[in-house]
C-alpha cells in the first residue's frame, strides 16, 4: 500500500533515525488505523520517545531515513507539564488560540478535568497531578486528531495515575483522536488501549490487540495473561511476582 492510498491516522514506512551515525531507530513500519488507542512499550533506550518524537516532527537534530504520514492536527503531552509559568491557567490553554469560544471551551475542559476553580491561578501554584490534568485540557482542547502521548502520568503518584487513566479514557472516548502513549507501566497500556505494541532496539518487536471491553479489571485472566506475557517480553522474572 502507498501513502495515498492510506486513510488511516499514522502511516510508516521504515522510518529510521540515527543521532551522530549511531541508529536508534532502524526500519519502523507501523499502521495505525483512525481513532485506535496505542501503548508503546518497551526497555529503557529501546527508542520509544524517539519514534513519539520523529511522528512529532520534533526531531530536527537526527539523521532521518524512511517515511510516515501523521494527520494535520497533533497535539503532544509529556511527562512535565510544560505550562508556562508565566502565564494564568486558562492563559496557558488559550495560547495561540484566536476564536471566540476559547475562554469558554478552556474553562469547560478545565472542569472536565477537575480543575475549573483553579483557571486564574499561576501553573506554580498546582499540584503535579493538576498540572498534568491543565496539560492534558491544553492538549485535548485543540481537539487533535492524534495525541502522542509521552509517559504524561510517569511521574504522579499511583492513587493520582489511577484518577489520570479514568479521565484521560473518559475524554478519549468522548472525542476518539488517534492516540499513542508511551509508557512503562504494563497495568496502565492494559487499561487503556486497544493495542500495545513493544519496541526492542528501534523496531517493532511485538503486536498484540487488547480484546478485553471495558471497564478493564485487572483481576480478569486474560488482563493476566497479557500482563505476565508482556512484563516476560520486557525482561521482567515473571515466577518471582
Ligand atoms: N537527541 C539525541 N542525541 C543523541 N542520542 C539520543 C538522542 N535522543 C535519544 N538518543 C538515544 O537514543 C536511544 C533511545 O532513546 P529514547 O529516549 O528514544 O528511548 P526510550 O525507549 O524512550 O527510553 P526511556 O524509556 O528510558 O525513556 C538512547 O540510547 C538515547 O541515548
Amino acid at each position: 500500500m502507498s501513502i495515498h492510498d492510506f486513510k488511516g491516522a499514522v502511516f510508516t514506512r521504515d522510518l529510521s533515525r540515527s543521532f551522530k551515525g549511531r541508529e536508534v531507530l532502524g526500519g519502523v513500519t507501523l499502521d495505525i488505523p483512525r481513532g485506535q488507542f496505542v501503548a508503546l512499550l518497551g526497555e529503557s533506550g529501546s527508542g520509544k520517545t524517539t519514534l513519539l518524537r520523529a511522528l512529532a516532527g520534533l526531531d530536527d537534530d537526527a539523521d532521518h531515513g524512511g517515511t510516515y504520514s501523521v494527520p494535520q492536527s497533533v497535539s503532544v503531552l509529556f511527562q512535565d507539564s510544560r505550562l508556562l509559568p508565566w502565564l494564568s491557567v486558562i492563559d496557558n490553554l488559550t495560547l495561540g488560540l484566536r476564536h471566540d469560544r476559547a475562554v469558554p471551551e478552556a474553562q469547560a475542559m478545565l472542569e472536565a478535568v477537575g480543575i475549573g476553580d483553579k483557571a486564574r491561578v499561576w501553573p506554580g501554584t498546582l499540584s503535579g497531578g493538576q498540572k498534568q490534568r491543565a496539560a492534558l485540557a491544553r492538549s485535548l482542547l485543540r481537539s487533535p486528531d492524534l495525541l502522542l502521548a509521552d509517559e504524561p502520568f510517569g511521574a504522579l503518584d499511583a492513587l493520582t495515575r489511577l484518577k489520570m487513566h479514568a479521565l484521560l479514557f473518559r475524554l478519549v472516548e468522548r472525542r476518539r483522536p488517534t492516540v499513542i502513549l508511551v509508557t512503562h507501566d504494563v497495568d496502565e497500556a492494559l487499561l487503556l488501549a486497544d493495542r500495545i505494541l513493544v519496541l526492542r532496539d528501534g523496531a517493532i518487536a511485538e503486536d498484540h490487540a487488547v480484546p478485553l471491553s471495558h471497564p478493564r479489571r485487572t483481576s480478569h485472566p486474560e488482563f493476566e495473561h497479557l500482563r505476565l506475557r508482556l512484563l516476560a517480553s520486557l525482561g521482567v522474572e515473571t515466577n518471582l511476582i
